[in-house]
């Protein structure tokens, strides 16, 4: 039936149900007019009463069954966009949406020489996680760290999931001074909320890569940008995991205008 009326259009739908409603009604009124022998020259103003009787039964019920199928298919699309813009098992922006969201971002910041910043999180050792605790352990990390960052992130940040154990954010009109505060907050989260599995609980510490788009570091694309960020989480992880690194365009090539913060030790 659905992809009968996709198919014919709503056009051609509507006056189909109109002409078949008002069709059903009459020969409902022929045949009581038979059952009951009232003469052909009554037919017509006998007939009307009933017609309009039949109609005021058939069109709630085509409408009730149109509308249940309007609904659905709401519905449906509503989860269409959800399953396709967003990871399923952590709740954030999935790789694909993020990066739409953030270029459109980007280029608008770009123009109007707004600041932000980028951060790639990178949980640590999460093999060890997944070998010790099982997959589905490991989900149920990803799952429980996903809902948390949502909850510590502004609604006009941007999360998304970037890989396996990976995450990204792009927190729009954030500089390197408020920065701070909010890897605090990331790796407090992290460390202090032990992930509850199967009567054990999971620790896991994370790396972050950040880099801050102003006026002295303002690359060409989102990608560049990206790749600033990995290389400061590439950093993170050389120092030694569960610290944070921010990327510095004002030094040669690959080097670092901070010593690498320490989680509970020096600030960034
Ligand atoms: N449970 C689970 N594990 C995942 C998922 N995606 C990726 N992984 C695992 O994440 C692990 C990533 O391992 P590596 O890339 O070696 O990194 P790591 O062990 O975190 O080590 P470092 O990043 O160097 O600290 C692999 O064991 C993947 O199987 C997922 O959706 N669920």
């Amino acid at each position: 039936m659905r992809k009968l009326i996709i198919k014919l259009g709503r056009f051609w739908v509507v006056l189909g149900i109109t002409l078949v409603s008002i069709l059903l009604s009459l020969t409902a009124a022929w045949v009581m007019m038979e059952v009951t022998g009232v003469p052909q020259q009554d037919f017509l103003p006998r007939a009307l009463p009933i017609a309009v009787i039949v109609l005021a039964l058939v069109v709630p019920l085509v409408s009730w069954y149109l509308v249940g199928l309007f609904i659905r298919v709401h519905s449906l699309e509503a989860e269409m966009r959800q399953l396709a813009s967003f990871d399923e098992l952590t709740g954030v922006r999935n790789r694909r949406s993020f990066l739409d969201l953030a270029s459109s971002y980007f280029e608008v910041a770009r123009r109007n020489q707004q600041v932000f910043s980028l951060l790639l999180l990178d949980l640590d050792h999460f093999k060890f996680v997944n070998d010790n605790h099982g997959h589905l352990g490991g989900d149920a990390v990803l799952r429980q760290l996903g809902r948390q960052f949502l909850d510590i992130t502004r609604k006009s940040d941007m999360l998304g999931r970037f890989g396996g154990e990976e995450f990204i954010f792009l927190l729009p009109e954030t500089g390197a001074d408020e920065l701070s505060h909010f890897t605090e907050r990331l790796h407090g989260v992290i460390r202090d909320d032990p992930i509850d599995w199967e009567e054990q609980q999971i620790h896991v510490t994370a790396s972050i890569g950040i880099t801050v788009f102003d006026q002295e570091n303002c690359p060409e694309s989102l990608n560049l940008l990206i790749k600033q960020a990995d290389d400061a989480l590439y950093r993170a992880k050389r120092e030694g995991r569960n610290c944070s690194c921010r990327y510095s365009p004002t030094l040669a090539q690959m080097r670092w205008s901070d010593e690498p913060k320490r989680v509970n030790g020096e600030t960034l």
